[in-house]
């Protein structure tokens, strides 16, 4: 795998769509999660972000960074199931660049 962020995602992406393809849940923790249902990967996600947020409140550097990872794998396996990638994630973060928050916030229509 590589260094660089957007080359791990991508490689991460790759293999998580080719274990959804293969759908071998015996061997592939993916696709055995994804034969339980887009709900229980939800779940999932929703678990890893719980703890990652124990992490970041009240656990060390490495913890917390092993809990990021387990969520960013899960959105990433989200996201796949879904037929999304993080290409679409990524030029939605693209749009957005420059864009103060506030800015954006205070633009919305009333
Ligand atoms: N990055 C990951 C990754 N991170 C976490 N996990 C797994 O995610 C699972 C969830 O962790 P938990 O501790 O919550 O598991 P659990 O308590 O058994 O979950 P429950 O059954 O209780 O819901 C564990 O089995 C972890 O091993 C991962 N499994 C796979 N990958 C990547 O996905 C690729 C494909 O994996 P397979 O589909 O298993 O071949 C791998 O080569 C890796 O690159």
């Amino acid at each position: 795998m590589a260094d660089d962020i957007g080359d791990t995602l991508t490689a991460l992406e790759a293999v998580v769509n080719d274990r959804l393809a293969a759908g071998d849940g015996t061997a592939s923790y993916v696709a055995s999660l994804a034969a339980k249902g887009r709900g229980k990967i939800a779940q999932k996600l929703g678990e890893e972000a719980t703890e990652t947020i124990i992490a970041a409140l009240t656990e060390d550097d490495a913890a917390l960074t092993g809990e990021a990872a387990d969520l960013v794998f899960h959105l990433t396996v989200l996201l796949a199931e879904r037929g999304l990638g993080w290409d679409a994630v990524a030029a939605e973060l693209a749009r957005r660049h420059g864009t103060s928050g506030h800015a954006e916030k205070a633009a919305r229509p009333q």
